[in-house]
């Protein structure tokens, strides 16, 4: 049978990116989105927005909602210090195997835990699966109607405190209004958004930091 588009970019990065070189993968990702077949994960343009707000924060506790192949996985966690932590929540099976792959290709899992599994399953077994107090950087880049019913989740969990950052891809394309609406009105959230692309195209796209406030 056909291989599936992960398996394929999965095959791409073996032959084209070095183990244990985080760059290399994102490099041989980006260039199989590029020249050979889009995939839905963030991009180079909208990555470095990314990289920038990691960078900055320098978190020790990370979550990621939506890991797919592992492409912004790598991206998070090539950039945190030693001792930080990143969780990637992934509920389809065959996405979070190529992922693992992925992931300890760059040379990352020591770094990352994948867990298989919806995110309004386990964000509510944070503190007593993984031992976590408080999350200092979250990713959201899962199904669009997932962030804002998920961000009300991990407040009412206790998973949140003054200063963590919340980083949503996709404020136009797909979009995602509730949330938008919710972080930009709340007297609990600072937002910005940074202004971008979909990834590899022309249409406009963009992130929206959201600070939690408390
Ligand atoms: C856009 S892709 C993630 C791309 C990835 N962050 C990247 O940039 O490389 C969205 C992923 O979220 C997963 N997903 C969607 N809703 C989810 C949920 N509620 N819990 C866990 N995973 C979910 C999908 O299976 C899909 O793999
Ligand atoms: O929803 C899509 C989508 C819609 C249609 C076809 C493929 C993907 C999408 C597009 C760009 C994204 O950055 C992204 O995170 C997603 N997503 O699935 O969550
Ligand atoms: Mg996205």
């Amino acid at each position: 049978t056909r291989s599936t588009r992960p398996q394929r970019l999965l095959k791409v990065v073996q032959k084209r990116a070095t183990r244990g070189d985080p760059q290399s993968v994102i490099s041989a990702v980006d260039h199989f989105c590029r020249h050979s077949e889009w995939a839905m994960n963030v991009g180079d343009e909208k990555g470095s927005i990314l990289d920038s707000v990691v960078s900055e924060l320098s978190p020790e506790k990370v979550l990621e909602l939506g890991t797919y192949c592992g492409y912004s996985t790598v991206r998070i966690a090539r950039l945190l210090p030693p001792g930080a932590r990143l969780i990637t929540l992934e509920f389809n099976a065959d996405y979070a195997a190529i992922a693992r792959q992925v992931i300890a290709w760059a040379g990352l899992e020591d770094k990352v835990q994948l867990v298989e599994g919806a995110s309004e399953d386990w964000i509510p077994r944070m503190k007593e699966h993984y031992g976590i107090e408080t999350f200092d950087f979250v990713f959201l880049d899962h199904w669009k109607d997932r962030y804002l019913p998920d961000t009300k989740l991990m407040e009412d969990c206790g998973l949140l405190r003054k200063g963590t950052v919340l980083l949503a891809d996709n404020v136009i394309c797909p979009g995602f209004p509730d949330y938008l609406e919710y972080v930009r009105n709340s007297l609990s959230y600072k937002s910005c958004y940074f202004k971008s692309h979909l990834k590899y195209t022309k249409a406009e796209d963009g992130l929206e930091k959201s600070v939690f406030l408390g």
